[in-house]
């Protein structure tokens, strides 16, 4: 079967990664994660990943606490790094090659990230697990995976998360919410929509990257996204 996509930027929640534990890193999710890139790389799709780092530390909630707001979003990047060299960890050992880049250099820990090495790493069939959102403070990694995702010339932002798509409001606070099957990049906007941030939604925006918003905790809906299969929501 022909995927729908040819090269994707698949984003991956800090928070998700957590599990039922509360914090750090489950295992069993790493591993369940890990299973599903290397069932849509063996359908010969390219795959570059952003994860998040919200399961160890958050610059703004650091900031609320009285950290510095640069060193505080400094350590949330470090996160970022920690959870994807989980990830590439996780892949290496069921035999998917992947390579860590890193948005600041901090070799050996990962290569120094430029567009022009993921995608030689992607077109040799290597998942290529960019790490460090942006390299910037006052950023998240949502912004960090559109600009990524816009660099490597994904056909589409695929934003793995914990709920099923788009709501009129947050579902995990409103239960009379109702989803969105797709939605304009300009009414996520106008509507206040905090599913991601405004500065990635006008990135993808401006430089026509669509964005899927799926449910990644649920086995197997990466392979439908892949096969395009009607799921989450697409921002278009
Ligand atoms: N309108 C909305 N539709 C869907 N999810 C929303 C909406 N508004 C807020 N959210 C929240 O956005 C979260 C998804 O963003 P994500 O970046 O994966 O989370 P986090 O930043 O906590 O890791 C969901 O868990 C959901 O609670
Ligand atoms: O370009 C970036 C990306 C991330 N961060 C920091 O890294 C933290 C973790 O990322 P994020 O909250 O986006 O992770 P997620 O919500 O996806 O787990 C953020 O809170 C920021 O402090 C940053 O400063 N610049």
């Amino acid at each position: 079967m022909e995927p729908k996509y040819r090269r994707v930027l698949l984003k991956l929640s800090g928070e998700s990664l957590m599990g039922k534990q509360g914090y750090g890193i489950d295992t069993d999710r790493l591993n369940e994660y890990a299973r599903q890139i290397m069932e849509i790389c063996s359908m010969g799709v390219q795959v570059a990943i952003v994860i998040g780092g919200g399961n160890i530390f958050r610059g703004v909630s650091g900031a609320a606490k009285g950290f510095n707001r640069v060193k505080g979003d400094q350590m949330g990047m470090l996160a970022t790094v920690i959870n994807s060299l989980a990830l590439s960890s996780a892949l290496d050992a069921i035999g998917q090659p992947a390579k860590v880049f890193t948005a600041l250099n901090m070799y050996p820990i990962g290569d120094y990230y430029s567009n022009r090495v993921a995608i030689e790493a992607l077109q040799r069939g290597e998942v290529a697990v960019i790490a460090g959102g942006t390299g910037n403070p006052f950023f998240t990694t949502d912004t960090g995976s559109a600009l990524r995702g816009i660099e490597v010339e994904a056909d589409v932002m695929l934003k793995g998360t914990r709920v099923d798509g788009i709501y009129t409001a947050d579902p995990e606070k409103d239960p009379t919410a109702t989803k969105f099957d797709k939605i304009t990049y300009d009414e996520v906007y106008n509507r206040g929509l905090k599913v991601m941030d405004l500065t990635a939604t006008a990135l993808c925006k401006e430089n026509h990257l669509p964005i899927v918003v799926f449910d990644m905790d649920t086995p197997g809906n990466l392979l439908k996204v892949i096969k395009g299969e009607p799921i989450g929501t697409l921002v278009y």
